[in-house]
Parts: C-alpha cells; structure tokens; sequence
C-alpha cells in the first residue's frame, strides 16, 4: 500500500497536557497522560477508558482531542459524493437491518446499469468525486454484476472515484463467481474500483455476530477480505456498529483488531462508528427487553474519543456519521476527537430505512457552516483523503464559491432531485 501510517507524518510534540487530564482519577490520569507522551492504549485500557464517567470522562475528550489537534490541526474534511444503493433486496435476514427487503415487497428496488450511471453522472454534474455504492446480497443476482457495474460507471466517468461493496460482498460476488476474495478483488480494482467501504464489521465478535447475523460473514471472514483488499491495493474504511447487544470490551477489542490490522497493511482510511438504529430494526422491536435502543449520548462521546486515543498514529482519520446523529451532534462530535465529517451522500436510505430521520444529503455548504461555527477550517478531500479545496476565509459571506463543472454552485440546488423534495415532502 501506498498509504503511509500517519505516525510517520506527525511527529509527536511534546505538549502541555490539557487541563481536563489533571482533574482524572488517578488510573484514569496515567492511562491518558502515557497517550499524550505516544504510548499505546491496550485493550484492557480501552475498556477502562469506555467506562469512564463525569471528570474522567471529561479528561478523555480532551485528550481525544488534543491527538486530534496534532494529527489533523484545525482541518475538518468532507467529500462531495452520492450513495447509490443499487438494489435493497437481500435474503441475509441480518436482524439489525431495516433497509433488506424481499423481492415481492412494494418498495422493493433493483437499478440496472444505465440506471446507476445515470445517478453516477448526475453526482459528477452537481460536483462529485465519489459515489459509494452499497446493496443487498440480492439472490438471483450474478457474481460478475459488482464488476459490470464498476465498468459501466468508468466508462462514462474515467475520473469518478468508485467506492464500493462491503467485505459482506464481495464474499458474496467471491462465492457466485468461485473466485478467491484476492482474484476477485484484482478484477474488481483492474475493472476501476477506487476504494471499499469497511461496512459489514459490526461488531467483530462472534458471539454478538451469532445474535446479529447468525454469524453469516465471520469475523475472522470479514479480516481476511479486509487485509485481501489492502494486499491488492484497495484502501478500505473501517466502521464499528455500536448500541445495540454489545458492551466495552466488545468495542476495545475491535478497535484494537482495526490496529493490528493498521499496522501490518497501512490500508485504512478512517474510522466511521456507526451508532445503532433502532427504530425501524427488527433486532429492536422483536426484543425491546434486551437490545438497547442505540447508545447513549455518553457513549456515543466516548466511542469517539476513545477511538481517537487507541488509532492514534494509525489511524488519523476519525469520521462522524450525521446521518446516524444530526447535524447538531456531529457538530460536537468535532470536539470528541471527530476530523472528518464524511459525504454529503445525496441520496441516503440505510439510515432512513432503519428509522434515522436526518434527511438523505446534507450539502457541503452545511458542512462549511457546520464546521466553521466550531472554530475550525472546512476542508474538501478526494476518498483517500487528498485535500481538494481548504476554504480557510473565515467570513461566512464569502465562502470561495463552491462551483460545479457546469459552473453552478452544486449546493444549493436540492431540488433537482424530485425524489428527495417527493420524499422530504412526505415526511
Ligand atoms: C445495509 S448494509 C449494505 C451493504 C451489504 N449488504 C452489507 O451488509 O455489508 C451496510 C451497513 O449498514 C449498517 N446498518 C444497517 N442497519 C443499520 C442500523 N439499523 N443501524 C445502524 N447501522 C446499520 C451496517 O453497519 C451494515 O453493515
Ligand atoms: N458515515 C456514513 C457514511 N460515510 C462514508 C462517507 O460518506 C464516504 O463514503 C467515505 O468517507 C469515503 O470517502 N456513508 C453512509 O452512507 N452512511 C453513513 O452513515
Ligand atoms: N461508512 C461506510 C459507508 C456506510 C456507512 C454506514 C451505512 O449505514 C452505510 C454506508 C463507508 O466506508 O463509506
Ligand atoms: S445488512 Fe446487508 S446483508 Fe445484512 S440484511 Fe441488510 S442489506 Fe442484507
């Protein structure tokens, strides 16, 4: 891979340490002040870290985010791109999920190419450099279809960055075609995928994994895809579903596997912990006496920060998901140890499937106004990160216009999707 670990990039400073750290217990102090000083959180750490509560969990954030502020500075990033979910039919029975639907269902849906390139090109139009492309394992569908999908959108659009099928997936596709997760995955970069998303983790656990998804994708499968990919050279995200049937020493060891993982092969790109959604989630509604409603604001807090203080080093970039929280939260994520506010997405339907109510995009225009009214300094970034436009003008009113490639500003005109006015309207 030619990423490179960022502990190469950032020195480690010598800092005064935040104020918050001294008013800790005192095992709480010592674990923090070492990550300050660039020692490693163990997995026994994480847990202890998770756990903490009003001053300790007080001198975690702002440990969190002083790291942040070595690795990143006052940069917070997004990416202009569309979700395009291609079909949401899927047999897995994944007990979480509230976006699968049965073929005979109303809202059943299934794109053929033309239809994705189409949705592909009007993102390019309105100033994409991404779409991210994610669907149900549905069960008549062929193997080679995850490949004529990427060929379809390259042909139109040699320059747009396809991100695209979960590990879940690509076992999927890998199974169908009898193709090693490696040949298969070579084909797919060769046909022009740019980059993965790490959905599908959950929790890396396989007793949760029995309860969540009848174990259907291992972990251990979920790894092997994982470090398939960085081997080929298709950088990945990492995500981490949380709120649910799960508990610290669950997130510790995952986050502690994404590390592991980190160092042998450099491929993650960022970290996006995804909170649960319970609303419409059948894991939810067929057992509200054991399965928790989502986390708590508590933990959504230390869920990223911790993240935050175990990758540092590794991975530097942590993502908060403003479709799973609001604007409003993930607006304070950015003191939790948050540098990247992900994809303006357009067209955003797992979360709403699943009874999220934060709308299918959020425009980038948001994201600057977002991340300016917390101090720091709107950055637009490519997939893996490159930095496309810093817009470090500070007076809102002359934001450096945001333009697309037929020279309209691409942010401000929601309604040329009737789908999305048709559906806000609706709710
Ligand atoms: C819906 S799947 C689509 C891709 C593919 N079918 C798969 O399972 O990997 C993508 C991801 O959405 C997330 N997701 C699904 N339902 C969710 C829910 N109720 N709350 C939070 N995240 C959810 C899960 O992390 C899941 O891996
Ligand atoms: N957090 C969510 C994302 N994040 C992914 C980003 O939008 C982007 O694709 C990635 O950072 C690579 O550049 N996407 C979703 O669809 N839903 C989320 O909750
Ligand atoms: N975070 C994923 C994308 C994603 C996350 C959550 C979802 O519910 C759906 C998609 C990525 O790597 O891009
Ligand atoms: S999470 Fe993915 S694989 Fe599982 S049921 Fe939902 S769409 Fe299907």
């Amino acid at each position: 891979m030619t990423l490179q670990p960022a502990s190469e990039k950032f020195a480690a400073p010598p800092a005064a340490l935040p104020a918050a750290v001294a008013g800790a217990s005192a095992p709480i102090r010592s674990i923090l002040e070492m990550a300050l000083e660039g020692g490693e959180v163990s997995e026994a750490e994480g847990v202890e870290l998770f756990r903490t509560t009003g001053a300790d969990a007080e001198a975690v954030y702002a440990t969190a985010d002083e790291l942040r502020r070595r690795a990143n500075g006052d940069h917070v990033s997004f990416v202009v791109n569309r979700n395009i979910n291609f079909t949401n039919i899927c047999y897995m029975g994944c007990r979480f999920c509230g976006f699968a639907k049965r073929s005979e269902d109303k809202d059943a849906e299934w794109l053929e190419p033309e239809q994705i390139v189409e949705r592909a090109q009007q993102a390019w139009d309105r100033g994409a450099t991404e779409v991210c492309i994610q669907g149900g394992l549905h069960p008549k569908m062929e193997g080679t279809y995850y490949r004529d999908i990427v060929r379809a959108i390259k042909a139109a659009l040699p320059d747009m960055h396809i991100h695209a099928f979960s590990p879940f997936e690509i076992w999927y596709g890998a199974s169908k075609t009898k193709m090693s997760y490696h040949d298969f995955l070579a084909d797919l970069k060769e046909a022009g995928l740019g980059s993965m998303p790490g959905t599908a983790a959950e929790i890396l656990d396989t007793e949760v994994r029995m309860q969540l998804t009848k174990n259907k994708l291992s972990a251990e499968k979920w790894v092997e895809i994982i470090r398939a990919a960085h081997e080929v050279g298709i950088p990945t995200t990492a995500t981490i579903m949380y709120g649910h049937i799960d508990a610290p020493e669950h997130w510790a060891a995952h986050i502690r596997l994404l590390r592991d993982i980190q160092k042998d092969t450099g491929g993650f790109t960022e970290l996006v912990p995804l909170s649960f959604v319970h609303t419409e989630s059948p894991l939810w509604s067929q057992n509200p006496d054991k399965v928790r409603p989502g986390p708590t604001a508590l933990e959504v807090d230390l869920m990223h920060a911790v993240s935050r203080i175990m990758l540092h080093g590794w991975i530097d970039n942590i993502q908060v998901s403003w479709t799973k929280l609001g604007a409003a939260r993930a607006q304070q994520m950015l003191s939790r140890g948050v540098n990247d506010l992900g994809g303006t997405l357009m067209n955003e339907s797992i979360s709403r499937a699943a009874g999220s109510a934060h709308g299918q995009e959020i425009t980038a225009r948001e994201l600057t106004q977002i991340i300016r009214a917390a101090g720091r300094v709107p950055v637009r970034r490519n997939t893996i990160y490159e930095i496309r436009d810093i817009y470090d003008d500070h007076d809102p009113e002359e934001l450096a216009p945001l333009v697309d490639r037929q020279g309209r500003n691409p942010l401000d005109f929601l309604d040329m999707f009737p789908e999305r006015s048709a559906l806000e309207a609706a709710e």
